[in-house]
């Protein structure tokens, strides 16, 4: 190309025009003709060059451009557990060094179940003084069931469970009476376990606690959106005066912000008077041994958390493999094992001094998303290796879900996540609410959304490891007929049950959609790291398609 032009600035004529020959002074009437053709024909290739410089400019910009990815979903849906499976998969190296900072959350997670254990002991034996008072504990009717109300935000469903056991009440008693004194004393010695969870729960910020109400009542707050505006030339969105209080985004590196409210800070009144010396001396030696000695104290704070659960660790798995407390806790329906961040099983390995936290304690850990947290995800290996994504994660509760829609007109992907084993389950922040009719509205929402006609849309139909125990008869054996409207005589397995909401959620974005689409579903279980990173594999070779397929690179 360079050299075709040169050709021409080299007979530049008067005009300035690089592309006019210089004609001869004894041009005949044919060479003339002939050379405006020729000068003709060179403008248009010239053009035609200009123009594929530019496309590919823009495609060079746009591939340079990180490709952006929003992860959505109510709260527990997995949203940040497949941001993880991501670091795992794509960039170990640093994932790793994040690990260590879990520990503090795995800790806080074990201490809360055990706590959780101990407040039912507490009210069984408060009740189990006076044998008249079985009534007082609440049995759901069968009434009260929960049922998936279709797609309509308007008639969230009743609260409760089906509890389909019979004569419930006299069985609470039987295990109510069978407590002894040996549960009292456990009960007391386990007792410092709540300063501990206070301990934890301070440190690791609001972060730690779930949402337990919402004064949001649609699934889809960011439909109501205000309208776009501009301001200075800059694109803005205007400010909402009702917008919730979790309104704001962390440009850092996700979790481990909240993380980092671990490490106590070093505050005056603790300091020495050898500290300030050190401090007034403003020498580089005094300011390696102030943070050598914040240091120690970070880890002094944190030994002592571990030492009270290390010190207890024979009487947590006393509790947990105690008869009569698994008896009470089946008869109250707490299947602790089946909740976010458990890890009771596990307390040998946890409850030791020296505790690291493996890659699977760090996925299985529970702490809600804040806001809206971004993620550089830098590729370590592979064709991509290198290369940057943004993952977007945000907070999936109710209260959470206006902040989505600033980011939905820049990003190039969705990965949503509906977690499928909570179809006869409720929403934390508003109990009325059934979690897969909540989740069923969200995709809808999503699909309708005019701003992501142009987004690819793809779903992760999650938590099907859940789903399997649920139905299973050693999980609960629950029928998922009698929670979903239309399910019919299927067969009552997760793989039917799954194929029944994949097909639900296919309908909705055929039928809500702007533009046709594809529907990209995938069956998922996050905490399996190996499983999940097959499916990424797919995911992100499908983004990437799609992504340079627009930038008109693909081939
Ligand atoms: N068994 C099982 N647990 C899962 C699965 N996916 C996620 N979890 C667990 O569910 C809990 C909640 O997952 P998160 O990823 O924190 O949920 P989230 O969507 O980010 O929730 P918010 O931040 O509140 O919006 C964590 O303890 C996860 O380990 C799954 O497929 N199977
Ligand atoms: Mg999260």
């Amino acid at each position: 190309m360079r050299n075709f032009r040169s050709v021409f600035a080299s007979i530049m004529d008067s005009t300035g025009d690089p592309l006019a020959m210089v004609p001869s002074e004894q041009e005949t009437k044919e060479q003339r003709a002939a050379r405006v053709m020729e000068e003709e024909r060179a403008r248009r290739i010239s053009d035609s060059i200009d123009a594929q410089i530019k496309a590919d400019k823009i495609a060079l910009k746009k591939k340079k451009k990180a490709i952006r990815v929003l992860l959505l979903g109510q709260s527990e849906s997995g949203k940040s557990t497949t941001i993880k499976n991501f670091q795992i998969a794509y960039a170990y190296q640093a994932w790793t060094e994040e690990r260590a900072s879990w520990r503090a959350v795995v800790q806080l997670n074990l201490v809360r179940s055990v706590n959780t254990i101990l407040d039912v002991l507490t009210k069984e034996m408060s009740q189990s003084t006076s044998p008249s008072s079985p009534r007082s504990i609440h049995f759901p009717t069968s009434r009260e069931t929960l049922k998936i109300s279709g797609t309509g935000d308007s008639s969230p469903s009743s609260s409760g469970s089906s509890l389909r056991t019979q004569g419930a009440a006299e069985l609470s008693f039987k295990y109510r009476l069978a407590l002894t004194e040996d549960h009292r004393g456990l009960r007391s010695r386990l007792q410092p376990l709540q300063r501990v969870q206070q301990e934890l729960e301070t440190k690791l910020g609001s972060a730690s606690s779930e949402v337990t109400s919402t004064n949001v009542t649609t699934a889809v707050p960011f439909m109501e959106q205000p309208a776009h505006i501009t301001v200075n030339g800059i694109s803005e969105f205007q400010s909402n005066p009702n917008r919730p209080r979790e309104f704001f985004v962390r440009s850092n590196i996700g979790w481990k912000a909240a993380l980092d409210k671990v490490r106590p800070k070093l505050s005056i009144n603790t300091r020495s008077t050898e500290d300030l010396n050190e401090k007034f001396e403003g020498s580089a030696q005094s300011e390696a041994c102030l943070r050598k000695r914040s240091m120690k104290r970070r880890r002094d704070i944190g030994d002592e958390i571990t030492d009270v659960i290390t010190d207890s660790k024979d009487d947590i798995k006393a509790l947990w493999t105690d008869d009569v407390i698994r008896g009470i806790l089946l008869k109250r329906k707490m299947r602790l094992e089946d909740a976010s961040g458990f890890f009771l099983d596990d307390i040998d390995r946890i409850a030791t001094r020296d505790y690291e936290p493996s890659d699977d304690d760090v996925v299985r850990a529970r702490l809600r998303t804040l806001g809206v947290q971004e993620h550089h995800l830098k590729f370590e290996r592979g064709s991509e290796k290198g290369r940057e994504w943004v993952l977007y994660d945000v907070g999936g509760s109710r209260s959470c879900r206006a902040a989505w829609y600033p980011f939905f007109d820049d990003v190039n992907a969705i990965i949503f996540l509906a977690p499928i084993s909570c179809f006869d389950e409720s929403l934390v922040e508003d109990r009325r609410v059934n979690r897969l009719d909540d989740s069923l509205l969200l995709w809808k929402g999503l699909c309708s959304c005019p701003l992501l006609t142009n987004v690819q849309l793809i779903i992760f139909l999650n938590k099907y490891d859940l789903l399997e125990r649920k139905l299973s008869p050693s999980g609960g054996g629950v029928y998922a007929a009698d929670y979903i409207p239309g399910y019919g005589n299927r067969p009552n397995d997760a793989q039917s049950v799954a194929s029944f909401f994949r097909q639900k959620f296919g309908e909705l974005l055929k039928q809500h959609s702007p533009e046709p689409r594809g529907f990209y579903a995938f069956i998922t279980s996050a905490v399996n790291t190996k499983e999940t990173s097959l499916t990424l594999d797919t995911v992100r070779e499908g983004i990437l398609r799609r992504y340079l397929k627009e930038a008109d690179l693909a081939p």
